[in-house]
């Protein structure tokens, strides 16, 4: 453990989870899991479909209703404050401090409202003030992800934008609340690859700006390690490690190890089959 990660263990944690359990229709689905995230880190969520990492994000963020689910934590504060305080009877529920952003930006932008009415909705008044002030700072927050033509995207609607264009209005939405701490479901996947990463890239160097911590999905370990502080790997509704990104090598869990095996590289795609997690044996050491 470097220093820097022991200082940054040892400060009080901004997001501090303990034994969450999530439940559909009386299911278990998340089994009791505990984890931390700490002041502008960058924690990554790694695991094959199913195994429980939206589910985490959505109760976070306060997407399950009780109507969809049972979501209950011995602990679950942010900053020290509870996140499970009052049960929510609407959905979303906006929690203080938090932001998301999805896979699919436009389950999570309004159809018919224009990107500017969006992004004025959510800049703090106490901050910007004037309506004036306001659409200057929209404007900005457009320009710092990329956005040439602030006006046209102002006054436009979801619809009328290309995907790669509408995930950079989300996540010029999600920071304009400024958050503590932004939840990134699969951000890049419904991207190309070369748009995915000029996506993680302008998250990071945004979040990181703006002191943000970012707890982010993806079943995609490469990106995962590359973009952040520590992994955390799970499988079948619990974690089965959270491990230093710069120490995923030296991995010891079986699952673990058999992700990693199945990273796709330049060197190997096309060359060879790629491996499996049943043809590097992940599976049967799990068994065992
Ligand atoms: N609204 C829901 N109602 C019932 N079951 C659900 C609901 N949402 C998730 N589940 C179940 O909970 C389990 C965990 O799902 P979840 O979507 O959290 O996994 P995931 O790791 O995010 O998968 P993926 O990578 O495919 O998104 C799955 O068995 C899933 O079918």
């Amino acid at each position: 453990m470097t220093d820097e990660f022991a200082a940054r263990a040892e400060r009080s944690a901004l997001l501090e989870v303990a034994d969450l359990r999530i439940s559909y229709q009386g299911v278990e689905k998340v089994h009791p899991t505990s984890f931390t995230v700490h002041e502008r880190e960058r924690v990554a969520i790694v695991g094959e479909s199913g195994s429980g990492k939206s589910s985490i994000a959505n109760a976070l963020g306060g997407f399950i209703s009780p109507a969809v689910g049972t979501v209950q934590a011995q602990i679950m504060t942010l900053a020290g404050r509870p996140l499970l305080e009052s049960s929510p009877n609407r959905i979303p529920i906006r929690r203080e401090g938090i932001s998301m952003i999805f896979q699919d930006a436009m389950s999570s932008l309004d159809p018919v409202a224009t990107v500017g009415n969006q992004l004025l909705s959510v800049l703090p008044r106490a901050t910007y003030g004037s309506r004036k002030a306001r659409k200057a700072s929209a404007e900005e927050r457009l320009r710092q992800v990329g956005i040439v033509d602030p006006r046209r995207v102002m006054s436009s609607v979801p619809g009328q934008l290309s995907g790669g264009m509408r995930q950079r209005v989300m996540l010029a939405i999600a920071l304009a609340s400024e958050p503590v701490l932004l939840i990134a479901d699969e951000p890049t996947s419904a991207l190309d690859a070369s748009l995915g990463i000029t996506v993680m890239e302008m998250m990071m160097s945004l979040s990181r700006e703006e002191g943000t911590a970012l707890l982010f999905i993806s079943h995609d370990i490469a990106l995962s390690r590359r973009y952040s502080d520590r992994v955390m790997v799970m499988r079948h509704g619990t974690v089965l490690e959270t491990i230093a990104s710069r120490d995923l090598d030296r991995a010891t869990h079986p699952y673990t190890r058999g992700l990693l095996a199945c990273m796709p590289t330049l060197g190997s795609a096309g060359l060879r089959e790629l491996p499996t997690l049943d043809s590097v044996g992940a599976h049967d050491e799990m068994a065992a």
